[in-house]
């Protein structure tokens, strides 16, 4: 849906998703915060629509989505999502109810991380400071090793045999790694690394490669470098400032986008944009982390991965301006010491919340 035009200043239309855990926690944070950004700026409006889509629906009714329930959210401009996972459902039932069950009927196929080390965020590593590490990782999002191909017999039997194909089709592999081309194209460094498994898997990842360079002709701006997997966690490790902009499957990218949030300091702090680039269906916009049992309900969780998302939010919808200000008042923020645990500080979730709600607040009355 195109967003209403009120004189010239648009009211887009968000489905909240917070589901589980403290994706609650978080989602009720991102609002507060985009809620006083639309009101600061006062260049555009938001509607929030909340869906309680979760893993206490699904114990209650047997559905995370119920019937309809998609056509309803293209309703809307945008999606903000919390988290799915409780330790009442089984995992791979709560990401396939819920998460895989918008992003992939969506086509929402290029799943974008972002990380950095930003002022008041500290690396584990040793010398790696604000500027050293500063990448994109663009995350295949709509099949490989999530196909969910494959099948289980002989169940509890010593023989029991599983299979988990992955699917690699060329259609899929082609828009990802050129939209990941468009993306390295845009930053500075016009840096990308593609990131596959291509000695051991010697089908879909040869492939990969092959895409890879067949594309790189129409980006010669770009530099293009090629690691497997293995290697590639090492170069994260010991040389942070030799990479920017990273493309690899579905799987790889999950799990090297947790070690990037982490080496930037804590998964509490990097966002996840699911985009459906041809933009025929909303996109979804959320924290990378996930529900968090151990820390949920106790008003600890780290917002700044909503706040971020949001803002990449924002900024998907046109508002470049209000997507930078919100950045930069989070960074500020986190720059004056005003942390959550897991970056190393004592603030609780509503404190960072409401300080980067003033921080907004005092930014645009300066403007
Ligand atoms: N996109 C999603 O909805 C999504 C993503 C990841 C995991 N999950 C689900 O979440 C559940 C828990 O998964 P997990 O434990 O592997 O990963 P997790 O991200 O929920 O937690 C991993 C660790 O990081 C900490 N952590 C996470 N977010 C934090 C935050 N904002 N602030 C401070 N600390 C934070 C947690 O306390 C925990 O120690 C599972 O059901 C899993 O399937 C869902
Ligand atoms: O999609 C997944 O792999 C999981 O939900 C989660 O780890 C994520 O990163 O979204
Ligand atoms: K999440
Ligand atoms: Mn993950």
């Amino acid at each position: 849906m195109s967003p209403i035009a009120v004189s010239d200043s648009p009211t887009y239309s968000i489905a909240c998703i917070p589901a589980d855990g403290i994706g609650t926690e978080v989602i009720e944070a991102g609002v507060k915060v985009l809620k006083t950004l639309s009101e600061a700026s006062n260049s555009f409006q938001l509607e929030f629509e909340d869906y309680d889509w979760s893993s206490a629906t699904f114990l209650e009714t047997g559905k995370y989505i119920p019937d309809g329930g998609l056509e309803n959210l293209k309703k809307h401009n945008a999606i903000l999502f919390g988290a799915v996972g409780d330790p009442k459902v089984p995992d791979h039932i709560s990401l396939w109810g819920l998460r895989l069950a918008i992003c992939q009927p969506f086509q929402q196929y290029a799943n974008v991380r972002p990380t950095k080390v930003f002022r008041g965020t500290k690396s584990p590593l040793r010398n790696c400071n604000t500027g050293d590490l500063d990448w994109v990782i663009i995350r295949e999002n709509s099949e490989g090793e999530y196909a969910g191909q494959g099948g289980r017999s002989h169940r509890g039997f010593p023989w029991e045999t599983c299979t988990e194909v992955s699917i690699f089709t060329r259609h899929c592999v082609e828009r990802l790694i050129r939209f990941a081309f468009e993306t390295a194209q845009k930053r500075p460094k016009k840096h990308l690394t593609v990131v596959t498994k291509s000695n051991a898997m010697r089908n879909g990842m040869v492939m990969w490669d092959e895409v890879a360079l067949e594309l790189a002709k129409e980006f010669p701006d770009v530099k293009m470098d090629k690691m497997l997997v293995d290697a590639m966690t090492c170069r994260m490790v010991l040389q942070p400032n030799s990479i920017d902009t990273i493309v690899a499957t579905n799987l790889h990218a999950d799990i090297l986008s947790d070690l990037a949030a982490a080496l930037a300091g804590s998964i509490g702090i990097a966002p996840t944009s699911n985009l459906d680039p041809t933009r025929q269906h909303p996109s979804m916009f959320e924290p990378i982390h996930g529900s968090a049992f151990d820390i949920a309900g106790k008003g600890v969780a780290n917002p700044v991965g909503t706040f971020w998302s949001a803002a990449e939010m924002m900024r998907w919808l046109g508002e470049e301006a209000a997507a930078d200000r919100l950045l930069e008042c989070m960074e500020n923020v986190c720059g004056a010491g005003m942390l959550t645990r897991d970056l190393g500080g004592s603030a609780g979730t509503e404190e960072v919340t409401n300080a980067v709600c003033d921080e907004i607040r005092k930014s645009y009355s300066k403007a």
